[in-house]
């Protein structure tokens, strides 16, 4: 086992292998027996598993019917099921994927006394058990365990296996999305070495008094258990490739409202966070389960945060609404049968996470290049009585496929960067803000522009590729209409984040519906997506010390305009500026009339003659016309360019290096 440490892993490069699987949150339902208090109360139990799907108010006629008296789930439970039932016949599929490389969660949501503490204490206890038992039986592969733990609690995160109290930081990383800073992740030795540390989660977890229940649990917990595995033949070898993934226990605070529980002071303290991190999960179950339109907003709380892989992205979840049966708990019953009906309409879309060596990827990748290209120079070869434009199409796309792949590898050994700097620095670089730059300068602000245009086609491929909400490209094969709904978006997101104009200009042209175009613009739309939604969610970054917004990337933008005017001075002569403040309908005794040009420039973005001509006066402005062709180039994916006839970026010299 020790020949995959954590540390060895963290070099690997990780890619993601397999299609996509979609399927629906699993949802079971467990009803537990009425308590010893509630029976001494002479509480009466409403509510029946009837089936093994459907569980029944029997209350409904007394109640009216102002309400669904059935519902149906994957599974429901009734009081006198086991723990170990509700593993085996609902739990156990999802929990277990993870050995074979497929993130999966498991949530435990009731109001509170309704037994989810009870609940996931024997799922979690259970499922370690079934993948020490699956490691023993499969002694051909290498595994290495790792456990962390932590509480949301107040809206903030505690390390469960630390007992510093110092809150931790949630961060997000381009790689591996949002993640919990400096969380201690202890590597599993044996089945002890996990029950030690589930008692030290335990004697740390905030535990508070409610008159609901005595021992009621008023923080969010998350144990999260990742499995690595390697095939001990291939172990320390170029092709060795090992399969990780993380499978998360949550047992959730109770749902029902800080006033239910006869809050007060601290309590009532509590029940506020509870209810913000509890109502944001209920908003994003309930967005979700709409599809997936529109902002979904995982960003409002921490729970939602941290779990949104498994709301909706690569992990596969079940949840489990546990429930008391009891009459006076009706209104809290229904609530959570509520979140489960939403909870079932939401998919997600697990898939293995395979992580190869550096050196198995590239020579993967080099292998499967030359083929592509020895199979396009010879097509004959390759099948001679297929069609050979299909064959070149195909291959194309094969050839945009592998770009993508190798970018992705680049991105790895660039991990300084981060993506909100890249971002940053296509919204417009303002050190110029204080004092003017000298036309003189231009030109050196257009070669800036140029580098960042490259560099962010370079570098954000991965992590914008990775996010699960972005909207995609898809496998359209009618290339012509998709290119030109994808333009169609592009410009009106370049539009709404005041992306600098000569970034559109030079994209714009360069990306003029070529099929091998489609992983550029895949990558634009993504990148701006997500600088949109930057924006919206109150939207400001830090970069190399600079606060960009909304409002800044506007100012910028103005100030490209007020730049683009006075070129026009140097660019064009007299008369051809006249015959363009013709042209635009700019009236020739008006004011700053180039100001008003370049004012124009860019703006009517529906109308696509108007597009064009805004692209054509700034390609004539910067000179772009000379150096189209050697920037598409540099753009990274000219696979028949020698490498060292392209112009040296850094990223590009690794990649140089790889090959
Ligand atoms: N299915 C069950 N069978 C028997 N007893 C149960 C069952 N579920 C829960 N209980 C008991 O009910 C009580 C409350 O359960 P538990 O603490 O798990 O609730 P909870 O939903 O986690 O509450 P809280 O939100 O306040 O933490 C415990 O004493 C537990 O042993």
């Amino acid at each position: 086992m020790g020949e995959i440490s954590g540390e060895e892993l963290t070099k690997l490069e990780k890619m993601q292998v397999m299609g996509a699987r979609e399927e629906k949150i699993l949802v079971l339902v467990r009803l537990r027996p009425l308590s010893e208090k509630e029976v001494v109360a002479n509480e009466v139990a409403d509510w029946e598993c009837i089936n093994d799907t459907t569980i029944l108010y029997r209350n409904s006629l007394r109640e009216g019917s102002l309400f669904p008296s059935a519902y149906t789930f994957d599974r429901v439970f009734r009081g006198d099921c086991s723990t170990r039932q509700v593993h085996e016949e609902g739990t156990k599929q999802i929990a277990l994927s993870v050995v074979s490389g497929i993130n999966s969660s498991i949530f435990a949501y009731g109001q509170t006394s309704s037994g989810k503490t009870y609940t996931m204490n024997g799922i979690t206890e259970q499922t370690v058990a079934d993948i020490f038992d699956y490691i023993n039986k499969h002694e051909e592969r290498a595994f290495v365990l790792k456990f962390s733990a932590i509480e949301i609690y107040n809206e903030a995160i505690r390390d469960l296996l630390s007992s510093d109290n110092t809150p931790l930081r949630l961060r997000d990383d381009p790689e591996r999305g949002t993640i919990v800073e400096k969380v201690m992740e202890e590597t599993l030795r044996d089945w002890n070495h996990f029950n030690d540390l589930v008692s030290i989660c335990e004697a740390q977890r905030q535990i508070g008094e409610t008159s609901l229940n005595e021992r009621s649990s008023r923080s969010h917990q998350i144990l999260r258990l990742t499995v690595e595995s390697s095939a001990r033949e291939f172990l320390g070898k170029d092709n060795s490739t090992t399969l990780a993934a993380s499978v998360n226990f949550v047992d959730l605070a109770g749902s029902e409202r800080a006033s239910q529980s006869l809050s007060a002071g601290t309590r009532l303290k509590e029940g506020c966070h509870i209810n913000r991190s509890l109502l944001t999960l209920g908003t994003v179950i309930r967005k979700l389960s709409k599809g997936r339109n529109g902002h979904i907003n995982y960003r409002d709380s921490k729970l939602t945060r941290i779990l949104q892989p498994a709301l909706g992205g690569n992990a596969r979840t079940a949840i489990i609404c546990t429930l008391s049966p009891a009459r006076s708990h009706v209104e809290q019953t229904r609530n959570t049968l509520l979140f489960a009906c939403c909870a079932k309409e939401v998919t997600t879309k697990a898939q293995v996470n395979v992580v190869m060596s550096d050196k198995a990827l590239v020579k993967h990748l080099q292998k499967e290049l030359a083929r592509l290209e020895n199979e396009l120079r010879c097509p004959a070869t390759a099948s001679s009585n297929c069609d050979y434009a299909a064959l070149l199409r195909k291959k194309d796309l094969q050839i945009e496929k592998m770009g993508k792949e190798i970018r992705e590898l680049t991105k790895q050994r660039d991990l300084a960067q981060s993506r909100v700097e890249d971002l940053l620095r296509l919204v417009g670089d303002d050190r110029d803000t204080r004092k003017p730059v000298p036309e003189e300068t231009w030109d050196d602000d257009c070669s800036e522009l140029e580098s960042s245009l490259v560099d962010s086609a370079g570098r954000n491929v991965k992590d914008v590729a990775l996010d699960p909400m972005q909207e995609s490209v898809g496998d359209s094969t009618d290339w012509p209409v998709e290119f030109a709904r994808l333009q169609k978006r592009i410009i009106e997101l370049w539009q709404a984040c005041n992306v600098p104009l000569i970034h559109r200009t030079y994209f714009f042209l360069l990306f003029r519906g070529d099929p091998t175009d489609s992983i550029y613009m895949e990558v634009e739309l993504r990148r701006l997506t997500f600088m949109k939604e930057m924006f919206a969610d109150g939207g400001q970054a830090v970069a190399n010390g600079r606060t960009i917004t909304l409002a800044s990337s506007l100012k910028a933008l103005q100030r490209e305009r007020e730049k683009l005017s006075r070129l026009m001075r140097r660019r064009f002569s007299e008369e051809a500026r006249e015959r363009l403040f013709e042209k635009w309908g700019i009236g020739l005794g008006t004011k700053r009339r180039r100001l008003q040009l370049a004012n124009r420039l860019w703006s009517e973005i529906e109308d696509m003659d108007h597009v064009m001509e805004s692209a054509s006066i700034i390609a004539k402005l910067v000179r772009f016309t000379e150096q189209g062709h050697a920037l598409k180039g540099m753009l990274g994916l000219s696979f028949s360019t020698p490498p060292s006839r392209r112009r040296s970026f850094g990223w590009k010299n690794s990649m140089a290096s790889l090959l």
